[in-house]
């Protein structure tokens, strides 16, 4: 795998006219394309198409959490736009995820997200997670890989304890990601690129490192020649 296969650009626009120039100008450069929620609830599937469009696999991040009934459905949804992979949260549980791996059916990769990159120790005690963020990140991979998950989404932090607790076959993404001296806004627990590839993550999401210098494809390049082994 090359650097730039490694990198998915994060298209966090509000509209598809907001975000055709980038996603033209990082797609040569990058091996997957996002449309997350900001983007998919202003333009839904046709979001999905022109990115696709643009001849690189579209990840559909949407963190589906719901009754498994529901997931399933929106997933089933999901499929039909085009998307090669989709995002549900593990949290939802096991009997949610294999709902959503039923409803994407064998063409699209069921993501697990473990627990947000922007929560730190102290959110995730808030939220019942209590403990250091890999004991919480660990438990749900291995309960969304059991329940049919082909991905898991984790921080570059847990990224070297996940692959250990799941093996070799399954897809680690990770966002959290930036080149030293970038903004680490409201993301918590992040790693340089290069850290996170060394560490097991098969694919880096990136979003506004790319997005906020005036050359996208150059900031691409860059941090693609940073992760080529
Ligand atoms: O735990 C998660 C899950 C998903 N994301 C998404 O990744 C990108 C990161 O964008 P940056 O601008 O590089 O911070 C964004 O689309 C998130 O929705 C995440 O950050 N953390």
């Amino acid at each position: 795998m090359t650097g730039s296969d490694r990198i998915c650009a994060a298209l966090d626009f509000p509209t598809w006219s907001a975000a055709e120039p980038f996603a033209r100008a990082v797609a040569p450069g990058v091996g997957m394309l996002k449309v997350g929620l900001e983007l998919f609830v202003a333009e839904g599937p046709p979001a999905v198409r022109a990115a696709a469009a643009l001849g690189r696999p579209v990840f559909l991040d949407l963190k589906l959490h719901d009754i498994p009934n529901t997931v399933e459905g929106a997933a089933r949804s999901a499929a039909r736009s085009g998307a090669a992979l989709l995002t549900v949260h593990a949290s939802g549980g096991s009997d949610m995820v294999a709902a959503a791996v039923r409803g994407a059916g064998p063409e699209v990769k069921v993501l697990a997200v473990t627990a947000l990159t922007s929560l730190d120790d102290a959110d995730l005690d808030e939220i019942g997670l209590a403990g250091p963020a890999e004991s919480a990140v660990v438990r749900l991979a291995r309960l969304a890989v059991r329940a049919g998950a082909r991905g898991i989404v984790c921080s570059p932090q847990e990224v070297h304890a996940v692959r250990a607790a799941v093996g070799p076959g399954v897809l680690l993404v990770v966002p959290g990601v930036r080149p030293a001296g970038a903004a680490k806004g409201d993301q918590s627990r992040i790693a340089t690129p290069s850290q996170a590839v060394r560490a097991g993550a098969d694919v880096l999401v990136i979003g506004r490192p790319l997005r906020e210098g005036n050359d996208p494809a150059a900031a691409a390049r860059a941090i693609a020649e940073s992760i080529q082994e």
